[in-house]
C-alpha cells in the first residue's frame, strides 16, 4: 500500500472540517485525529482548523473539544500531556459555510495559518449535513483554495438517487481532479473489511471455492443494537438504504465478490469493484416485490419505537430494516444469491459475512444433531465484534458408528494482538493526508450502486402501501426476512430462534 501514497508527512499540513461544531467531528474525526498525533503519523508542521457558524474563539474551540475528546477515547489512551500538545494545534473560524462571501475569511485564515502564504497541502473535510456538500466545493472554487495539492473528504450519504449523486460528481469534476475528491465510506477503513481481501487474495487454498460452483449462498449482515440516537432529522431522509445498505452493504458484497486486482492500487482495486456494481442483476417486479423485506422498529420493553423518536414523524414509514436477496450475473456467481440485512435496534451490534458452501454431493453419513445429513460448511467472517475467521465443518463423534458432529475452527484477532486501536477514521484520513485513494469510493461506484437501488426507491415511491413491517425494538427484525431465505432452503445465521410472542409483529 505504501506505493500508492503522494505526499510525504514533511510538507505543512491544514486540516479544514466543515460542521467542526457536530455529532462526527467530536465523535470521529477528533479522536481518529489524536489517535494519528498520538502515534506520531500526522505531518510534523500541522493545523486543525474547525469551521462552523456557532461561534467560538480559538480557545473556547479548544475547550470544548478538549472536554468532548475525553468522552471518545480509549482510557488506555488518555495522556494528558498529549491530549494538551494535541489541542494546541487546532484553531476555529465561525462563517457560514452556506455563504460565499464568507470563505473570504477562511482564505485569509488559511493565509496565517501558512505563514506567510496561502499552504497548498490542505484537506477539506465535509462533516456537515448533506444538503452542504454541493454548495462548499463551489464557493471553495470562487476563493480560489481548490488548490493543486488540496483534497477533499467527502462524507455519506454522497447524494440521495442516482440523479443527485451523477449531479454531486458533476460539481466535484468542475472543482477538483478526481485524485483529489476522497468519497469516505468508513466500512472500507475498518481492518477486518481489509483482512477480507489479504484472506482471500493473499491464500490460493480459498480460491478454487470462491465461485458459484462450490458456494450455495453468502449472508452479508450489520445490524445495530441501537436506535436512531439523536440523528432522527437525518434518518427521517435517509432510511437504512441510504444510510447503510446503498454504500456499506454493498461494499462488502464487493469485497466478498470481486475479482483479484492485478495489482493493489487505487485504480486497479476501484475497477474490480465497479465491475461487481455493475454485474448486480438488475431487480425485477418479483424481487421488487418479494426479496426485499423492510422494517421498522417498534416500542418494545423500555425502549421507544421509531416513531416516538424525537425529529421523527408519528407516521413515518421510514424503514430502519431492511433485509435483500442480490444477485451477480457473471461467471463466478451467476445463481448464488448474496442476502444483505441491516437494521437498529436489533438484540446486538455485529458485522459478519457468512459464506455458506454445498453439501457434499452424496452422503453417506448422518448427522449427530438429529438432521438427515450432517450441515454444510459455513465460513463466517466475522467484522467486528470478536474479529476474527471461523470455519464449521463436520467431524465424527468419538465411539462407535458414524455420527457427525459441526465443530469449529477459529481465528481470533486477539492473536495478533487484537485489532489496532486507531479506528478506520484514523486509517482513512491518514491515506488521504498521504495522497491515497484505494480505500476511498470512485465517483463511477457511486454511480453504479445508485443505478442498482434507485428502482427500490422509485417502488416505496410509487407503492405507497408497499409492505412495511413493525418489529419490537430488541429483536431480529420481521419474519418475513426469514421467509424469504425459506424460498432457497436458507436461513439467516443469527435467527430469532427464542422468539415466543410472534403477534408483537404486525404490518404497519
Ligand atoms: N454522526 C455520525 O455518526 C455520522 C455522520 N455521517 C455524516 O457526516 C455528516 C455530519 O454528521 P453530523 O456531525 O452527525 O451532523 P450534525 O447534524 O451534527 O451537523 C454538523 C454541523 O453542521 C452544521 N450545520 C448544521 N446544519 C447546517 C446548515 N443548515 N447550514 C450550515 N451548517 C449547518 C452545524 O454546525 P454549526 O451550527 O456550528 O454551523 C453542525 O454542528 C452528515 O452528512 C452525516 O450523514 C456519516 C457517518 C456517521
Ligand atoms: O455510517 C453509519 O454507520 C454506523 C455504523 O457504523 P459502525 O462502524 O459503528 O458499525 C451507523 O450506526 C450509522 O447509522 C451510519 O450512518
Amino acid at each position: 500500500m505504501m506505493n500508492n501514497r503522494i505526499y510525504t508527512a514533511d510538507k505543512p499540513f491544514v486540516m479544514v472540517i466543515f460542521g467542526a461544531s457536530g455529532d462526527l467531528t467530536k465523535r470521529k474525526l477528533m479522536p481518529a485525529l489524536y489517535s494519528l498525533f498520538k502515534d506520531n503519523r500526522l505531518p510534523k508542521e500541522f493545523s486543525i482548523l474547525g469551521v462552523g457558524r456557532t461561534v467560538y474563539s480559538d480557545s473556547q474551540y479548544r475547550s470544548y473539544i478538549l472536554d468532548e475528546i475525553k468522552k471518545f477515547i480509549k482510557e488506555e489512551d488518555q495522556n494528558e500531556t498529549w491530549i494538551d500538545a494535541f489541542i494546541s494545534h487546532l484553531y476555529y473560524l465561525s462563517i457560514d459555510p452556506a455563504i460565499e462571501s464568507e470563505y473570504g475569511l477562511l482564505s485569509c485564515r488559511l493565509e496565517e495559518l501558512g505563514g506567510e502564504e496561502r499552504p497548498d497541502n490542505v484537506l477539506f473535510y465535509l462533516a456537515t449535513p448533506p444538503s452542504l456538500y454541493g454548495v462548499i466545493p463551489l464557493h471553495l472554487k470562487k476563493w480560489k483554495l481548490n488548490t493543486k495539492n488540496s483534497r477533499i473528504i467527502v462524507e455519506k450519504p454522497f447524494g440521495y438517487d442516482l440523479e443527485s449523486a451523477q449531479k454531486l460528481n458533476k460539481i466535484y469534476s468542475s472543482v477538483f481532479e478526481e485524485r483529489q475528491i476522497y468519497r469516505i465510506d468508513h466500512f472500507l477503513g475498518k481492518e477486518t473489511a481489509q483482512n477480507l481481501l489479504a484472506f482471500r487474495f493473499a491464500n490460493g487454498i480459498f480460491e478454487p471455492l470462491w465461485n458459484r460452483k462450490y458456494i450455495d449462498y453468502v449472508e452479508v449482515t450489520a445490524v445495530e443494537n441501537l436506535g436512531i440516537e439523536s440523528r432522527g432529522g437525518f434518518y427521517e431522509t435517509a432510511g437504512a438504504l441510504r444510510d447503510m445498505v446503498q454504500n456499506h452493504l454493498i461494499q462488502l458484497v464487493a469485497l466478498t465478490a470481486m475479482e483479484p486486482p492485478a495489482v493493489f492500487n487505487a485504480d486497479n482495486f476501484r475497477n474490480e469493484v465497479v465491475k461487481v456494481y455493475e454485474s448486480l442483476t438488475p431487480l425485477n417486479e418479483v424481487d421488487l416485490n418479494e426479496h426485499i423485506v423492510r422494517g421498522q422498529y417498534t416500542a418494545s420493553n423500555s425502549k421507544k419505537g421509531y416513531r416516538e423518536e424525537k425529529g421523527v414523524n408519528p407516521e413515518s414509514r421510514t424503514e430502519t430494516y431492511i433485509a435483500m436477496k442480490l444477485g451477480i450475473s457473471n461467471w463466478r456467481w451467476s445463481g448464488v444469491p448474496f442476502y444483505i440485512r441491516t437494521g437498529k435496534q436489533m438484540p446486538t451490534k455485529v458485522t459478519e459475512i457468512v459464506v455458506h458452501f454445498k453439501e457434499t454431493p452424496h452422503q453417506v453419513f448422518h448427522s449427530a444433531d438429529g438432521n438427515e445429513h450432517p450441515m454444510a460448511n459455513k465460513l463466517i467472517l466475522r467484522l467486528q465484534p470478536n474479529e476474527g475467521i471461523v470455519l464449521k465443518f463436520g467431524m465424527k463423534m468419538p465411539g462407535p458408528g458414524f455420527e457427525i458432529k459441526q465443530v469449529t475452527m477459529d481465528f481470533s484477532y486477539d492473536k495478533l494482538g487484537g485489532v489496532p486501536s486507531g479506528d478506520a477514521y484514523a486509517r482513512l484520513i491518514e491515506d488521504c493526508i498521504l495522497g491515497d485513494a484505494t480505500l476511498f469510493t470512485r465517483s463511477d461506484a457511486v454511480e453504479a450502486s445508485w443505478k442498482f437501488f434507485d428502482p427500490v426507491l422509485n417502488y416505496w415511491t410509487n407503492n405507497a402501501d408497499a409492505p412495511l413491517y413493525g418489529y419490537p425494538a430488541g429483536t431480529w427484525g420481521p419474519l418475513e426476512s426469514e421467509a424469504m431465505m425459506h424460498e432457497h432452503g436458507a436461513e439467516w445465521t443469527n435467527p430469532c430462534k427464542n422468539l415466543t410472542n410472534t403477534d408483537q409483529y404486525c404490518e404497519l
